[in-house]
């Protein structure tokens, strides 16, 4: 018997009775923009706020862009953004009829953000979730972010409804959970780490910050917010450690100072070998 083929307008219920795809889970995922082309979308997440995730983004975005890939970042925390501050940009971005064009961080990462939107980047977003949802879809579908080999979306915090928009509309390839050394980490993690599981996007790895501090004057480390959990958290869940990063004001001063393009990674070396094997992988695949 012949299968019958799906319609987006034609499908009725009867028609769906004995249908192959009628099982299927829906995809809720959006076209992007006709001029992008990304070869990888990676979600970094947090199950709390303050936690770093904005500087881990960048500083992995970074790296990335440091070992020669084209990088760009999608700022999708609307309501706390940071990431335009971290590399001193400012709107208006310019558009046309194809689109939205993220400007260029001093480094080439590509960012697109509310605050490069906004006539006025200190007015507070005081829009409901689904307006918020919106916009990020946007920034998908609107943004011509041209031929990347990263795109890297800076989450909002928590496993509230943009997060669940990022999940379902983007192509996500994977995720990185932030979390940090305090006692609550545990049931944080895990509640990225089942959101993750419950929408089958691979989780990459874990980045723990304020890891530590090295004291400036006998460079003994300091664990600031009690000794780290994070080797037997990801040994729990089967998750990678990819990089510890300690607090480290010369990062603070480069983000606020605008110059985060300036920063070097020397934390997250171990997420290169991960993020680099995701392109390998699909060269092969290719
Ligand atoms: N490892 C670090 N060393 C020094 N400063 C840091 C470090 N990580 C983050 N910070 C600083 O802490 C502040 C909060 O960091 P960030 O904006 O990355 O957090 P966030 O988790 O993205 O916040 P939110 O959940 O509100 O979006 C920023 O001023 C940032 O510069």
């Amino acid at each position: 018997m012949a299968e019958k083929q799906c319609s987006s307008s034609g499908c009725t219920k009867e028609s769906c009775e004995g249908c192959p795809s009628k099982n299927k889970p829906t995809s809720f995922q959006v076209a992007s923009n006709e001029y992008t082309k990304v070869k990888h979308v990676i979600g970094v997440v947090s199950g709390k706020g303050g936690v770093g995730k904005s500087m881990v983004t960048a500083s992995l975005a970074n790296l990335m862009a440091e070992k020669g890939y084209r990088v760009g970042i999608l700022d999708a925390d609307i309501t706390g953004p940071s990431i335009p501050k971290m590399y001193g940009l400012h709107g208006p971005a310019q558009a046309d009829d194809n689109g939205i064009y993220p400007p260029l961080a001093e480094n080439d990462i590509k960012v697109m953000s509310i605050n490069l939107l906004m006539p006025d980047e200190e007015a507070p977003v005081i829009w409901r979730g689904p307006v918020i949802s919106g916009m990020v879809k946007q920034f998908w579908t609107d943004v011509i972010w041209g031929e990347l080999d990263y795109l890297f979306v800076d989450m909002p915090p928590g496993t509230g409804d943009v997060p669940l928009t990022v999940f379902q509309s983007l192509p996500l390839d994977g995720i990185v959970i932030v979390s940090s050394p305090q006692d609550l980490v545990q049931m944080i993690v895990k509640k990225a780490y089942h959101m993750a599981k419950s929408m089958n996007v691979p989780i990459l790895g874990i980045v723990e910050n304020y890891s530590y501090l090295v004291c400036p004057d006998c460079g003994k480390k300091i664990s600031v917010f009690g000794e780290s959990h994070i080797e037997e958290i990801a040994g729990k869940m089967d998750l990678k450690v990819l990089g510890k990063m300690p607090i480290d004001p010369s990062l603070a001063e480069l983000s606020d100072k605008g110059d985060f393009a300036k920063a070097e990674n020397k934390y997250l070396t171990d997420a290169f070998e991960v993020l680099h094997q995701l392109d390998r992988v699909k060269k092969e695949e290719a």
